[in-house]
């Protein structure tokens, strides 16, 4: 059957996809420091005004890997909620992503550089090649996917 895998003793393996949603709040500006405030103002418009704007970002965390038979789990969700606690809530809640994220000093913030980021940070936290998909939700109507290619 599509999907199964072999474990070598002749006992099918099911692969999952598990999804944990978690909502943040932040601001930004879309401003690029390579680029002219002319051509800033051009290319970001509303989205460049020097005193920013904030989002109640919605994110969806996928994980892909074989149901254990033993705890009939992929990864237990409470894990994967520590995980995003430590990799986006932490760093993201209630921040200036501009200001107060490192990483977005000289890197644009928009939503496909925030999936990056989050993506960046959750694989060095998850067990190997379990990470499949970060969605990320700017509003209702923008929404960015990423799977670390
Ligand atoms: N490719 C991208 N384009 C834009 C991004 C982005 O992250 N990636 N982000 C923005 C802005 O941050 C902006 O806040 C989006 O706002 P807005 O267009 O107002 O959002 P909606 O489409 O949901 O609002 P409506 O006005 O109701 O259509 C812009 N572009
Ligand atoms: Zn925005």
């Amino acid at each position: 059957m599509e999907g199964e895998t072999n474990n070598g003793s002749g006992v099918a393996e099911r692969i999952c996809y598990i999804t944990r949603v978690e909502s943040f709040s932040a601001c930004h500006r879309l401003h690029s420091k390579s680029l002219s405030d002319e051509e800033n103002k051009k290319i970001f418009g509303k989205c460049n005004n020097p005193h920013g704007h904030g989002h109640n970002y919605k994110v969806e965390v996928t994980v892909r890997g074989k149901i254990d038979r033993q705890t009939g789990m992929v990864m237990n969700l409470t894990d994967l909620k520590q995980y995003i606690e430590q990799a986006i809530m932490k760093p993201l809640d209630h921040k200036n992503l501009d200001k107060d994220v490192p990483y977005f000093a000289n890197v644009v913030s928009t939503t496909e550089n925030v999936a990056v980021y989050i993506w960046d940070s959750l694989v060095h936290l998850l067990p190997p090649n379990m990470l499949y998909e970060i969605k990320v939700h700017e509003t209702d109507k923008n929404i960015v996917v990423y799977r670390g290619e």
